[in-house]
C-alpha cells in the first residue's frame, strides 16, 4: 500500500472576514493580513518539502490568490491549476453581505448556528432576480441555470462538490499526484465530512481555519489513513475556534 497525499487549504483571511459580514458566492479579495497567511502556509509547505503536482480551486479570488502565493511561496507556480465553481464556498442565499454578530442580535444564536453550521438547513434563499444571484454572473453563464443556487446547505453543498471529487480530483490522487486544494471553509467542510465519515452532528462543530494546511494521508481507495493541520496543533486549534465564535453577540 501506498500513502497518497492531498492538502486542503481554506483561503486566508478575506476583506469580509474581517469586516464579519457573510459571505458565500460573492468574489471578495483576501487582505493583506490574509496574503500574509497564505505566504506563512506556503512557507510551511516547503519546510516540509511539499512538491505538488497539480492544483485545484474554486472561480473566487480569494482561493485563487491564497493558492498563487502558496505556489508562488513553494517555487511551484508552474503546478497546473484547474478551477471549478464546484469548489465555491456555499452558497448564503439572502445573508450574504450581512453583519453575523448583528444577524445574531437579530434572530438569536440558535438560528445562526443552524444556518452556519447545521448539516441540511439552508438560509433563507436569494430570488434570481437579486443582481448577486449567480444567474446574473458571467462567469456561470456557460452552466445549467438550473443547477446555480440562490441558497445552499452543507448537504448539497456536498452534491455539487462530489462529481467534482469524482470526476477530477480523485483520479489524480490514484494517479499518484499529490493534490492541492485551495477552497473555502463550507465547501472544505463538505469534502471533510465526505472523507472523514463523520456524523451529520459532528460536522456541526468542524470549523476550518483561514489558510493553515489541513493534510490528508489516503490510502490507495482514498479512505484517509491520517489527517492533521501542518504547523502548531494549538495554533490550528485556537484559530477554528474564532471561527465558531464569529457569530457571537458582541
Ligand atoms: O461567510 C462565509 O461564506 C463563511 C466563510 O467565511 O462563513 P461561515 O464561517 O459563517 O460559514
Amino acid at each position: 500500500m501506498s500513502t497518497r497525499k492531498l492538502v486542503l487549504l481554506r483561503h486566508g483571511q478575506s476583506q469580509w472576514n474581517l469586516e464579519n459580514r457573510f459571505t458565500g458566492w460573492v468574489d471578495v479579495d483576501i487582505t493583506e493580513a490574509g496574503r500574509a497567511e497564505a505566504v506563512a502556509a506556503g512557507k510551511l509547505l516547503r519546510e516540509e518539502g511539499y512538491q505538488f503536482d497539480v492544483a485545484y480551486t474554486s472561480v473566487l479570488k480569494r482561493a485563487i490568490h491564497t493558492q498563487q502565493v502558496v505556489l508562488s511561496e513553494l517555487d511551484q507556480s508552474w503546478v497546473p491549476v484547474h478551477k471549478s465553481w464546484r469548489l465555491n464556498e456555499r452558497h448564503y442565499g439572502a445573508l450574504q453581505g450581512l453583519d453575523k454578530a448583528e444577524t445574531t442580535a437579530k434572530h438569536g444564536e440558535e438560528q445562526v448556528k443552524v444556518w452556519r453550521r447545521s448539516y441540511d438547513v439552508p438560509p433563507p434563499e436569494m430570488p434570481a432576480s437579486d443582481p448577486g444571484h449567480p444567474v446574473n454572473d458571467r462567469r456561470y453563464s456557460t452552466l445549467d441555470a438550473a443547477a446555480l443556487p440562490g441558497t445552499e446547505s452543507l448537504a448539497t453543498t456536498l452534491v455539487r462538490v462530489l462529481p467534482y471529487w469524482h470526476d477530477a480530483i480523485a483520479p489524480d490522487i490514484k494517479a499518484g499526484k499529490t493534490v492541492l486544494v485551495t477552497a473555502h471553509g463550507n465547501s472544505l467542510r463538505a469534502l471533510y465530512k465526505y472523507l472523514t465519515g463523520v456524523s451529520e452532528k459532528e460536522i456541526l462543530e468542524i470549523n476550518i481555519p483561514t489558510s493553515i494546511p489541513l493534510l490528508f494521508e489516503l490510502d490507495d481507495n482514498l479512505k484517509p489513513v491520517s489527517h492533521r493541520y501542518l504547523g502548531d496543533p494549538e495554533a490550528a486549534k485556537r484559530a477554528a475556534e474564532a471561527v465558531a465564535n464569529q457569530a457571537k453577540k458582541k
